[in-house]
């Protein structure tokens, strides 16, 4: 066993995540794919990670395990003093309400409310909240406010999904392909919000990208291959969103 895992609490000290053999195998009846095959990695906190590689190598499941929507096999993931493995759903769940916010590929905006509203919805049952223009101001949406989701660009949607994920303070934000749906400009537009959020709020911030361009605004780089984490770059000077080009 590392020494990290023998001390009370078993966490390292700088770590805002830290994991040790992490495996997840899923079984269909009698199909078993194994997605993460023992990963060991550190993230400390105020760090953005871009994570790259083919479809099926990992990348998801990782970040739904990061997040407290699935479960792992076996290894341990503790989140500061919290050990992820050993919590049951309803463990799970308080965690990812306090501390974690998501970005997905689609936005997924309450149609009939207008941007202001769809933030409104988190900070209402959040327990130390922005508020909702406050939250927009960050992504630079402060003049949209009153728009409905139809009135706005998908970039500018996916914008209002950034605000209401962050609008609850979160120490980590996972984003899962949140340019994926988006022309170049437009996604250039998200990261820009992204590293904003990450540079005004110090948020643990981890991108699941295939768009390798990305992989310049990183603190680290993570190239997953068939469950593992084959490659692991750290830029010593991280590019600002604006010089990137795809
Ligand atoms: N709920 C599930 N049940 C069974 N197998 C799953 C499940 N979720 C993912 N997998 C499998 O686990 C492997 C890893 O999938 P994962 O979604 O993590 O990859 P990914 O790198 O995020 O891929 P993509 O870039 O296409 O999103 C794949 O083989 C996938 O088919």
């Amino acid at each position: 066993m590392p020494q990290a895992d023998t001390r009370a609490g078993g966490r390292m000290d700088t770590g805002v995540f830290t994991a040790r053999d992490l495996t997840k195998v899923y079984r269909t009846g009698e199909v078993e794919v194994r997605a993460l095959r023992g990963l060991t990695f550190e993230i400390t906190a105020g760090e953005v990670v871009v994570l790259l590689g083919p479809s099926g190598s990992g990348k998801s499941t990782l970040l739904n395990i990061m997040g407290g929507l699935d479960q792992a096999t076996s290894g341990r993931l503790f989140f500061k003093d919290l050990d992820l493995t050993t919590l049951d759903d309803r463990g799970l769940t308080a965690y990812r309400r306090r501390h974690v916010g998501f970005v997905f590929q689609f936005y997924n905006l309450v149609p009939s409310l207008t941007a202001y509203e769809n933030v409104a919805l988190v900070t209402e049952i959040s327990e130390n909240p922005m508020r909702p223009d406050e939250a927009l101001a960050l992504v630079g949406l402060e003049a949209r406010m009153d728009h409905f989701p139809a009135q706005l660009s998908g970039g500018e949607q996916q914008r209002v999904a950034i605000a209401r994920a962050i609008a609850k303070r979160p120490e980590v934000l996972l984003c899962d392909e949140p340019t994926g749906a988006l022309d170049s400009k437009t996604g250039i537009r998200v990261i820009e919000a992204l590293l904003g959020v990450n540079a005004q709020l110090g948020t643990t911030t981890l991108i699941i990208t295939h768009n390798a361009g990305i992989q310049e605004v990183a603190d680290r780089v993570f190239f997953f291959a068939d469950g593992r984490i084959s490659q692991e770059i750290r830029n010593e000077m991280r590019r600002a969103a604006a010089e990137l080009t795809w």
